[in-house]
């Protein structure tokens, strides 16, 4: 049977998710069933929505009904996330912002800086294209800069540097902001996959998958932080701190919730377009309705 190809985010913070697909024995056996590759969130989603892949971590910014949740994972956040950051040039207030510099890497993020201003603030900054994460220069064409990821975390360690150079920056983590206006978690990205991709047993067979890799991430923190030290210039205290406390990894209702909210937020403003359900794959009904949808997977 052929592998399921599997487009996954190349940052830190999915490493629990995707335990079992990185370590020995369970990486081989995974192997045989599914080719997994690694690249910005923004392309998870395009690679899932061309057919170059039948299962995707992608931002919630980029589900659509034909697209299926697999219960049970999330990359998400339920206060301070550390690696989702507004920068804001020095003289500079959230209710002055008039452009928006952002990183090519977001979706979900976008949305969210989009709905900040335009729901919360009541402003319509612009938002400049897409450019590479570099505060520096993002900041030296904008009002404020928009961070995801690795990036952001390490902007986070330079950020006496930053400070220096710009004069102080206002630096606003969004997923504190979108928790203390709403009271729902921050939820950056979910598992998605095409159904048609799937029959019954692989639906339950990749549930179970994804699950257990989790699970075992979760239980091998210490380890990734071990591996992760060395790869990225963020010290291993701080790491331990973002796996074990910044980031959110299972998919509960509240973030269920989170997700509709978000979208009826993005799709009031014009940002996203809107979504009318999410649907979930049920490992053993096929697909779910989201009036009918089982919290058995959802458990925290
Ligand atoms: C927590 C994060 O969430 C990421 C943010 C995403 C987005 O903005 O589209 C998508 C996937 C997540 O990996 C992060 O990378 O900092």
């Amino acid at each position: 049977m052929a592998r399921l190809r599997i487009s996954a985010i190349n940052f830190l913070n999915p490493a629990p998710l995707l335990y079992h697909f990185e370590h020995s024995p369970w990486a081989e056996e995974l192997a045989a069933r599914y080719d997994t590759r690694y690249t910005l969130p923004s392309l998870c989603a395009a690679d899932l929505h061309a057919g170059r892949a039948d299962l995707g971590l992608i931002p919630v910014a980029a589900l659509t009904e034909d697209l299926a949740v697999v219960p049970g994972c999330t990359i998400a956040s339920l206060g301070k996330v550390r690696s989702i950051l507004l920068l804001l040039r020095p003289g500079v207030r959230l209710e002055t912002v008039e452009t928006v510099a952002t990183d090519t890497a977001s979706r979900s993020s976008l949305a969210y800086t989009q709905i900040l201003f335009r729901k919360f603030v009541g402003t319509d900054p612009e938002f400049l294209a897409p450019a590479p994460a570099d505060p520096l220069a993002m900041l030296g064409q904008a009002d404020a800069a928009l961070l995801i990821g690795d990036p952001a975390l390490l902007a986070l360690e330079r950020k006496a540097e930053i400070d220096g150079a710009l004069g102080a920056c206002t630096w606003i983590d969004l997923a504190e902001e979108w928790v203390g206006r709403t009271g729902l978690p921050w939820v950056a990205a979910v598992w998605a996959v095409r159904p048609e991709a799937l029959n019954g047993e692989t639906a339950a067979r990749l549930v179970g998958d994804l699950t257990a890799s989790r699970d075992a991430g979760l239980a091998h923190r210490e380890g990734l932080v071990a591996e992760w030290t060395p790869r990225i210039a963020v010290p291993a205290e701080t790491i331990r701190h973002y796996l074990r406390h910044n980031i959110h990894y299972v998919l509960t209702p509240e973030c269920v919730r989170a997700i509709e909210l978000f979208r009826a937020y993005a799709a009031e403003i014009g940002a996203l377009p809107p979504l009318a359900e999410i649907r979930f794959l049920n490992a053993d009904a096929g697909f779910l309705r989201s009036d009918d949808r089982k919290p058995v997977d959802l458990a925290t």
